[in-house]
């Protein structure tokens, strides 16, 4: 037998020239191919034309006939009575028929696929009782089930047809499945009693409105590409599932808002414009995917993140699915958690600040375990916080200070501005933020409010600690600075007194009550679920009754007996209190049960008034150790300005501050003149770099506040300034016999006469706070 490859091979004909010993190709080569390849080409020929001819023969004119019926009978099986064997289904496409009487004698079909034809009558199927499914689709329908209803006739395909008005379907009550698509149907009408309807596609007719589903329990419906806008609701198509109205001329999606079991909705090439729109299909909780190409809505600004963030369910928008970062940056962009919110607050004020020059500051409280001694009164409006800190500061003024916050909100007739608030208008408060001055900001009813390091340096210069108040925002941003404080939660737990405290002020709007009476959850919510977030808890339904307990634990806090008060209050009735008089008091966390155990020693050490704290003993120890390296113009690694805890970039006052009763001087420039080591006048440079300083660059390091180091330094005669030039970074120094050779701080007036001979240490560079070395107590 030849093989496959002999079969199929035609060798091309050729000769061997004698002469040249080359092979020639035959010049003849339009020869026919080979034999074989030729027959199968024919018979291929023969084939088709005999089948068309074959077709041609089967249904003449396009009357159904018996042998065409025979060739599409498939699916041999029983008769619905059980008696007969029978063909159930039959499928005859494509054969231009146009009268099909002749199905009606095969009464036990189940299944008539009848596409592509010429049909105009359907009237014969009418004999059909046990037809289940009917595709008649591509054919030239014009009326629609006009014949007497098989009685189980679920599935009807009749799509692409000449439809344009329905009929009524009321005798087809199976119906499950219905199919009307690409006809020209302008109303929807005769469906009422087809009560087992499930799915309804008429896309592509020329519907304008969707009515009559009432009350069917359709959970597919197509109606796209139609002339549908949707005025309508709805409302009674309570199992919809799956709604295609895509390509219609649709704005607002109202009347979609009852529709709680869509899964499915195409709104491709419409007229959605208004993203708030989306609203209405929050109630579908199982909505999955929607889809929103080619509206208008797609031009708004955020418009995907905006959609995702209204419909948190959905896992595929416009056709592309939903990622994870998407659902969580939809979240935090248009309903950003609280602590979401302090984050970016502090963040904001960090990168504002950090942009800013930096400046030592002068008080000489703040260390690493203790930044900012700190007392936080929280609670929502009319809780009593701000009442209760006034207090504290009048009983306890040799302890404690009102940390003065800033907002734009008006000043009420008896608010006093750089007492109550400093009273600032927006444009100020705004331009304070990107100087970085601020710790945190938060809005409270269209005000802002803020806290500035100002403010709480003012108070620390004097020797105390701050107390503040503030709402539950503030105190989370607070809690991600480097400040430390004890944060008070200040409560009113009976709403009446709460309303009634509110009401009786007259300041507030019936909505901002209802907000202050509502926020008290927030609170409790919080306390509940953070515990630990607040130190301590006082209800403030009786205000009197909460300010003993406040009383009661700064005093149990702090170790002072009212005994001990009363010395304390003599003492400093008969010496001036100085930042170098005043004992390490702090009220901030100190970091561990050792050093809060030396704080305490060192406050119940009441007769020693002259030996610091050893707050202060730390304090002033880095002081030292940040004035030596401003001086030596020594610039810390950018890691160590990010992640030290000591208050390096804080804000530069650079403008007078309205509303304070004393405006604070701009300190920008406060820096002495000074000389380098050719003995050339630095000033116009601006001073030299402070520890703090953001800037890598030596020469633009102009705007360091020095007033630290200056003090530390000036009045110094020659010998001090070389004494002083001893204490590099890198030697182990006690701080108190440095404090010891100085001289009390002079008036700044004369720090233009500070001169400084001390060797830049080079690449020599060392961390800007030293380790703090364990103290006795
Ligand atoms: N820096 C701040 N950060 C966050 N919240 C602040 C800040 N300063 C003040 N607040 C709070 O903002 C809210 C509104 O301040 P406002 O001064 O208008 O309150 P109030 O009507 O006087 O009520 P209250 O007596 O509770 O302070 C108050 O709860 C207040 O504590």
């Amino acid at each position: 037998m030849d093989s496959v490859y002999e079969k199929h091979y035609d060798p091309m004909p050729v000769d061997l020239d004698p002469e040249t010993d080359i092979l020639k190709v035959h010049e003849d080569i339009s020869r026919e191919p080979s034999g074989i390849l030729m027959e199968d080409v024919k018979e291929n020929i023969e084939s088709q034309m005999q089948e068309e001819e074959y077709m041609e023969e089967l249904s003449p004119g396009g009357v159904l006939d018996e042998e065409t019926i025979s060739r599409g009978l498939s699916n041999l099986g029983r008769s619905a009575h059980g008696d007969h064997q029978v063909y159930l289904n039959v499928t005859i496409p494509g054969f231009s028929l146009t009268d099909v009487t002749l199905l009606g004698e095969y009464e036990y079909l189940q299944k008539v696929e009848i596409p592509y034809n010429d049909i105009t009558d359907l009237s014969p199927l009418g004999k059909l009782h046990n037809l289940i499914i009917l595709d008649a689709s591509h054919n030239k329908i014009e009326k629609l089930l006009d014949f007497t209803p098989p009685f189980n006739l679920q599935e009807v395909n009749l799509s692409w047809n000449n439809i344009s008005e329905m009929a009524n379907l009321s005798s087809h009550r199976c119906l499950i499945k219905l199919d009307l698509s690409n006809n020209s149907i302008s109303e929807i009408s005769g469906l009422s009693q087809c009560m087992r309807l499930k799915y309804l596609s008429m896309a592509h007719n020329k519907i304008s409105q969707i009515v009559g589903l009432d009350g069917l329990p359709i959970q597919y419906l197509n109606l796209s590409n139609n002339l549908i806008r949707m005025k309508e609701s709805l409302e009674n198509l309570k199992y919809l599932r799956e709604l295609d109205l895509s390509g219609n001329i649709i704005r607002s999606l109202s009347g979609l808002q009852s529709n709680a079991r869509l899964e499915f909705v195409d709104l491709e090439d419409n007229e959605v414009i208004d993203v708030a729109d989306v609203d209405y299909l929050k109630h579908a909780k199982g909505l999955r995917e929607l889809n929103l190409l080619r509206n208008p809505i797609q031009e708004l600004p955020d418009y995907r993140l905006s959609v995702l963030h209204r419909l948190s369910c959905l896992t595929t928008l416009d056709r592309r699915p939903v990622k994870e970062d998407e659902k969580v940056a939809a979240v935090n962009m248009f309903d950003p958690p609280l602590d979401v919110v302090a984050a970016r607050d502090h963040i904001m004020h960090v990168v504002y600040s950090f942009l800013q020059p930096s400046r030592v500051w002068d008080s000489t409280l703040p260390n690493v375990e203790t930044p900012y001694p700190m007392l936080v009164l929280v609670g929502p409006q009319g809780s009593g916080k701000k009442d209760l800190a006034m207090k504290l500061v009048d009983e306890f003024g040799e302890y404690f200070g009102y940390g003065i916050s800033h907002t734009t909100r008006r000043p009420r007739p008896d608010e006093i501005s750089g007492k109550d608030y400093y009273f600032v208008s927006l444009e100020k408060f705004e331009m304070d933020i990107k100087m970085g001055q601020f710790v945190q900001t938060h809005q409270y009813n269209g005000n802002w409010y803020g806290l500035q390091m100002e403010s709480i340096e003012n108070v620390a210069r004097e020797g105390l600690a701050s107390v503040v108040h503030m709402e539950l925002e503030g105190v989370l941003t607070l809690k991600k600075t480097y400040f430390e404080p004890r944060y008070v939660l200040v409560l009113p737990l009976n709403p009446e007194i709460h309303e009634r405290r509110l009401h009786k002020r007259g300041f507030y709007t019936e909505d901002q009550i209802n907000k202050s009476l509502k926020r008290v959850d927030v609170y409790v919510k919080q306390n509940q679920e953070h515990p630990g977030f607040f130190d301590m808890m006082i209800c403030t339904d009786d205000l009197a009754a909460a300010y003993v307990q406040l009383r009661k634990i700064v005093m149990d806090y702090l170790g002072i007996t009212g005994e001990v008060k009363r010395e304390q209050q003599a003492l400093n009735e008969t010496r001036e209190i100085t930042p170098t008089n005043i004992r390490g008091r702090t009220w901030s966390k100190p970091s561990n049960s050792e050093s809060q155990a030396q704080v305490r020693s060192a406050m119940n050490d009441v007769g020693s008034a002259l030996v610091r704290g050893i707050v202060e003993e730390e304090s002033i120890k880095r002081r030292q150790s940040a004035a030596k390296d401003v001086i030596t113009g020594y610039v810390p690694p950018l890691y160590d300005q990010l992640m030290s805890r000591y208050p390096r970039t804080a804000p530069q006052a650079t403008d007078k501050q309205d509303g304070l009763g004393q405006p604070v001087q701009s300190r920008a420039f406060s820096a002495p003149t000074y000389q380098n080591q050719e003995g050339k006048d630095l000033s116009e440079q601006g001073p030299p770099m402070s520890p703090d300083s953001s800037v890598d660059d030596e020469s633009s390091s102009n705007l360091s506040d020095l007033d630290s180091a200056t003090e530390l330094h000036h009045g110094q005669n020659e010998d001090a300034d070389l004494n002083y030039s001893r204490f590099l970074p890198t030697e182990t120094l006690n701080p108190i016999f440095l404090m010891e050779d100085l001289s009390p701080r002079p008036p700044s007036a004369g720090r233009s006469e500070f001169k400084t001979h001390v060797q830049r240490p080079g690449s020599e560079r060392h961390s800007v706070l030293p380790p703090i070395q364990p103290t006795a107590a």
